[in-house]
């Protein structure tokens, strides 16, 4: 964790690792190696993570700061750095600087929006040039929710997460509200509760108005703090839970609905207002460096 915000200059380049929501979530099969068949749908919220890479000569990734209960050879970023490194024979490295924003444990996928940001960004920094496809693969092993965070599209979601199919949603204000306990998503997906055979709906069921998720009922059990968080919040709206948790979140027509709500908390919960995006901050950063390029490179 570093203080000063990283900024972006000669030697640091900065990029963003927004949250992903899951807007419903159900668990529809187990699989043989334990992971379990989901349908789920991703959205992403403009609440993100702020990284920082300075390209290394020596090949060396070093993290630039420390993340509390984070080894460095346990930080998603420097497992994507590494990854990137062994699929494209790159001998350049980097220093990461992360400038944590998303908590950790919360279901809004922190960690692996970081790994995604990391392959996104050096891929293009170390000229690696790989494809999205190719970005993707690397990104399953590093954690089921990476994928999404590299195609950067809001999605209906399949498999253990990585079969993707792009869709295009209302992007309305949330409140998301992060109660006082870091929920592991290990212990929720092998909790002998857990619904596992849910039955498989379509997109349409979903638009519909079917948004459960099946981690809820474990989840409010185990963690009282998430289920008052989920009981305060249902008063303004459809208050879920996001992934296996902690957060929970309700949708608002405008921001300002959702600051009026957020003025009101319980004392002890933190949490932030945020603005729904079918189309991820870390995809129109790399747009706008493409843009850039081309621009620096377009006709004399
Ligand atoms: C719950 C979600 O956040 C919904 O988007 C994701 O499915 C979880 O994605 P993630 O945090 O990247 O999960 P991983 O780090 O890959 O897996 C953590 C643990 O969750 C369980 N896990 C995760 C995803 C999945 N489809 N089935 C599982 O059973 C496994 O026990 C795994 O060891
Ligand atoms: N850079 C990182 N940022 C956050 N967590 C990290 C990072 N590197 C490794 N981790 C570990 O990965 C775990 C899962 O991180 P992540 O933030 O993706 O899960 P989450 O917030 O619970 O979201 P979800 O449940 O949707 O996957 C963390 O609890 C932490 O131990």
């Amino acid at each position: 964790m570093i203080d000063e915000a990283v900024t972006d200059n000669d030697a640091w380049s900065v990029w963003p690792a927004p949250a992903k929501l899951n807007l419903m979530l159900r668990v529809v099969g187990r699989r043989a190696d334990g992971y379990h068949e989901l349908q789920t749908v991703f959205q992403f919220v403009d609440r993100c993570d702020r990284l920082g890479f300075r390209v290394r000569e020596d090949g060396e990734v070093r993290r630039d700061g420390e993340l509390p209960g984070v080894a460095a050879e346990a930080d998603l970023t420097v497992r994507a750095a590494r990854a990137l490194q062994a699929a494209s024979g790159c001998s350049l490295g980097v220093d990461i600087r992360c400038e944590k924003v998303l908590p950790m444990g919360g279901g809004l996928g922190g960690g692996s929006s970081d790994a995604a940001t990391t392959l996104v960004a050096l891929n293009v920094l170390w000229g690696t040039g790989l494809d999205t496809e190719a970005l993707a693969r690397l990104a399953l092993p590093l954690g089921a929710d990476v994928p999404v965070f590299v195609r950067g599209q809001a999605a209906w979601g399949e498999g253990v997460g990585e079969r993707l199919t792009p869709v295009e949603l209302p992007e309305p204000w949330f409140l998301v509200l992060v109660p006082p306990c870091s929920v592991s998503t290990q212990a929720v997906f092998t909790h002998p509760q857990l619904t596992r055979d849910s039955k498989p709906i379509k997109l349409a069921d979903f638009t519909g108005g079917d948004v459960v998720n099946d981690c809820l009922p474990v989840v409010r059990d185990e963690y009282p703090a998430v289920a008052d968080a989920l009981d305060w919040l249902s008063q303004w709206g459809e208050a879920r839970l996001t992934g296996t948790g902690a957060c929970v979140f309700a949708a608002f027509a405008g921001r300002d609905q959702a600051l009026a709500a957020w003025e009101q908390r319980p004392a002890g919960i933190d949490g932030f207002v945020a603005r729904g995006c079918n189309r991820s901050p870390l995809l129109d950063r790399l747009t706008g460096i493409d843009t850039r390029l081309s621009s620096r490179h377009g006709p004399a």
